[in-house]
């Protein structure tokens, strides 16, 4: 059985919006129905890309209410959490291989007060989260190979989020699972119905010519109609 909890958080990736224009698009995904942002720190070493640090994180903290939702891809991670936290990150989610001491990691990005997340490649097994999902408040399923926008969503993926749901469920905790990576209208009813609670959308909000339409559109992508998300601005 499918025990989603009752909720449905968008957060549009801003990898995928113009960077000449950071903060004018995030108040408009903000004003168009956005949850989260979503915020992809790339460092050319453990991802092939390169993207922003905390000094835009903590510029576009005064943009918006909105939780910032950051997802670290870079190693080693641990000397930069204290940085990120600073710069106004609500939510810090790490990967497993981006560090020796992942349950070290999320200690210390829940002693900062922040949400402590866990991103999992295409390739890594629920295993690896297994033994640590008392430190765990955020999950992540990556649909596409971390690095890039506009990929193509990993069908392959969608057991191991129905499996995730299972294991959240058993913990009896509020953990929350985030898809991170070709979510369009067409894919985002699958990840909901294995179970997912918040969508990542880079291409399919800031490619399109109308945020709000686009954010409907994953909207009312959920399986049933549930009640409206509350969720408090960082
Ligand atoms: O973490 C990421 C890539 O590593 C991005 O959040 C993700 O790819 C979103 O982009 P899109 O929705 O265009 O696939
Ligand atoms: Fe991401």
């Amino acid at each position: 059985m499918n025990t989603t909890p009752n909720r449905l958080i968008i957060a549009p990736s801003l990898l995928a919006a113009d960077f000449a224009r950071l903060g004018e698009e995030t108040r408009a995904v903000e004003a168009a129905g956005a949850d989260w942002l979503h915020l992809d720190i790339m460092d050319g070493h453990f991802v092939p890309n390169i993207t922003f640090g905390p000094l835009v994180v903590k510029a576009l903290r005064k943009h918006t209410a909105m939780p910032m939702d950051v997802h670290l891809m870079i190693a080693p991670v641990d000397p930069y959490i204290a940085a990120f936290a600073e710069a106004g990150a609500d939510n810090i989610s790490v990967h497993p291989e981006s560090g020796p001491h992942l349950h070290r990691t999320l200690q210390l990005i829940r002693s900062l007060g922040k949400k402590a997340g866990v991103v999992l490649n295409p390739a890594t097994p629920v295993d690896a989260i297994a033994h640590v999902m008392d430190l765990i408040d955020i999950i992540m399923v990556m649909t596409v190979n971390p690095g890039f926008g506009g990929q193509a969503f990993i069908a392959s993926q969608l057991s191991k989020i129905a499996t995730l749901r299972q294991m959240i469920d058993d913990t009896g905790r509020d953990i929350i699972l985030q898809i991170d990576g070709g979510i369009t209208p067409a894919t985002a009813p699958k990840v909901l119905e294995a179970g997912a609670d918040c969508l990542i959308a880079g291409t399919a909000v800031f490619g399109a010519p109308d945020y709000a339409q686009a954010i409907s559109a994953l909207r009312a992508a959920r399986p049933r109609q549930l009640p409206e998300l509350t969720v408090s601005g960082g």
